[in-house]
């Protein structure tokens, strides 16, 4: 069992002991980011800043001209800049570039932090927009979002919760703590709202703009591939961009577990506390893999209880709306419903249409109006499923050097959703079809062994776990012998690229997707 301080009386005492623990906090990642540049990790970064910068187009690269990587800390690289305007640059438009280009180069995802140090100011750098001009077209910039153009506000959550003006200083992170990556492309910019979702989105965006005061908990509960995750994302870039220097933390319940266990294991159970109890937002994702577990629920109930004192935001997504999370203990029910639930259902047509054509104008995948029409008809449940069937029908048409078009649409689709509705697959499955497919045995596809041919069967398997399965990224990475859920995350992103660009790796995914469909339909 886990030791927990009381639950203060005092709360004015309690939160004076925050308050402290929380500066301590900020300076120690502030001074780490400011002064430890050595260490291999921060070498690979200093290395590779020469070629992400060559990988920019000039008008963005001129913002970077007099940055300085800091320091890569596991999935997240550190950025020096001269100014808050170039940083909002950075945070805004040039987030993704910047990130896709780190992400590719080291073989894993990569999200950046930026801070601002005074010191690397030149006097271009004071009139970056001069800069801009001078130089490549506009055009190569990606377009601002509406939250590139959110009011900067430059203010913090103090520990009582309400908004204070940031004294942190200029030197200081302001995108929250480094290990808590956030999806860069689930944001509401990127959300479709229709009926289905109305209602939920409109309560996560009141929740992102006055964190622990509009509703608390948020709890967003719905079926596999229906947005719930995109959601807590979308908080957290939101937040992140109102609140300067918020601390927002997201985690999958599974990791969240994982944590718990490993706190207990070595004993150390205050770096937990400090992790998830000293953070402004807390988005904990499918709750309902705390279910039957007590310790974790135990630490989580405690966890909740803080938080909601200090009026710190939670927000919670869920398979199943509370009353039928029947293994989860009363008191952590009771406290779900305090604040507002909020279901997504499946998306209508219409809404289905939308995502798709958003999906394609995001990727640069064309495709016509039929065509995604035809997709949005056939697949009707799970929203990742209608992305996964774009991804395909485009990825067949650019390996052949077809169009894309309604017979070529047709035949994918044949492929993909078999006569007879869809059969149930398992990750056992995939994995057992992606080995003995490789000439593989199943504990070498899910062993340490990392020869070239080994990696890439690897990675088409989880991919498949991904498109084909319900399962979360860590339970995929469980399946493959413990792996981190970063892992699979990368695995999915480098096969759907090599879809659309090797023919190789679009005939295993498809001819395997045929086996495990139809392995999966046998009595
Ligand atoms: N309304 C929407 N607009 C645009 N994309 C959406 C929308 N809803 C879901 N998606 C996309 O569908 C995919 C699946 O969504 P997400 O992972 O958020 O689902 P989920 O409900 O959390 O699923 P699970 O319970 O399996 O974790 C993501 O790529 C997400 O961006």
């Amino acid at each position: 069992m886990l030791a927990h301080p009381a639950q203060p009386v005092d709360k004015g005492v309690d939160r004076t002991t925050r308050t402290r623990e929380h500066e301590a906090h900020v300076d120690s990642a502030a001074g780490t980011g400011s002064t430890n540049t050595g260490g291999s990790a921060n070498r690979e970064l200093d290395a590779l800043w020469p070629t992400i910068l060559d990988s920019l187009a000039p008008n963005q690269r001129v913002w970077l001209a007099t940055s300085k990587p800091v320091m890569l800390a596991e999935s997240t690289a550190v950025i020096a800049v001269p100014n808050e305007f170039t940083r909002t640059q950075l945070e805004g438009r040039l987030r993704t570039r910047l990130e896709d280009a780190l992400s590719d180069s080291l073989n894993r995802p990569i999200r950046i932090a930026v801070s601002v140090d005074d010191s690397l100011a030149t006097d271009e750098t004071n009139d970056p927009q001069l800069a801009i001009t001078a130089d490549a077209p506009v055009e190569d910039v990606e377009p601002a979002t509406a939250f590139d153009q959110a009011p900067n506000i430059n203010t913090s959550f103090n520990q009582q919760g309400a908004l204070s003006t940031n004294i942190q200083g200029s030197t200081s992170l302001t995108t929250g703590i480094p290990d808590s990556p956030l999806n860069p492309r689930y944001t509401f910019e990127t959300f479709v709202i229709g009926s289905s979702n109305r209602f939920a989105h409109a309560a996560a965006v009141a929740v992102a703009e006055a964190p622990g005061k509009a509703y608390n908990p948020l709890l967003v509960y719905g079926d596999s591939g229906l947005g719930k995750t995109h959601l807590l994302h979308a908080i957290g870039h939101y937040v992140r961009s109102l609140y300067t220097g918020a601390k927002i933390r997201y985690v999958s319940s599974e990791a969240f577990t994982n944590d718990v266990i490993n706190a207990i294991k070595d004993a150390n159970t205050a770096a937990l506390q400090r992790r998830y109890r000293d953070v402004d937002v807390l988005l904990i994702d499918d709750i309902q893999f705390l279910e039957g577990k007590q310790q974790t629920q135990e630490e989580f109930f405690h966890t909740f209880n803080t938080l909601h004192n200090a009026n710190k935001q939670i927000v919670i997504s869920s398979d199943r709306p509370p009353k039928r999370l029947t293994q989860l203990e009363d008191r952590l029910r009771n406290r779900f419903e305090w604040g507002l639930l909020t279901d997504v259902q499946p998306p209508d047509l219409e809404t289905r249409i939308a995502i798709l054509r958003k999906k394609a104008a995001a990727d640069r995948l064309h495709a016509p109006a039929d065509v995604l029409e035809f997709i949005a008809s056939r697949i009707q449940t799970n929203i990742r499923e209608l992305e996964g069937a774009l991804i395909r029908v485009t990825a067949f048409a650019s390996i052949n050097h077809q169009e894309v078009d309604m017979t070529l649409a047709e035949i994918v689709l044949k492929d993909l959703i078999p006569e007879g509705g869809e059969p149930q697959v398992t990750a056992g499955l995939i994995i057992a079809q992606t080995a003995s497919y490789h000439s593989f045995s199943i504990e070498d596809l899910c062993g340490p062994s990392r020869t070239r041919a080994l990696v890439t069967a690897r990675q088409i398997a989880m991919y498949l776990c991904r498109e084909l399965t319900d399962l979360s990224l860590p339970k995929i990475g469980q399946q493959f012998g413990g792996r981190d859920h970063t892992t699979v995350m990368n695995a999915e992103r480098r096969i759907r690229k090599d879809l659309a660009e090797r023919q190789t790796t679009y005939k295993t995914v498809n001819e395997l997707t045929m086996r495990i469909k139809q392995q999966a339909k046998q009595p």
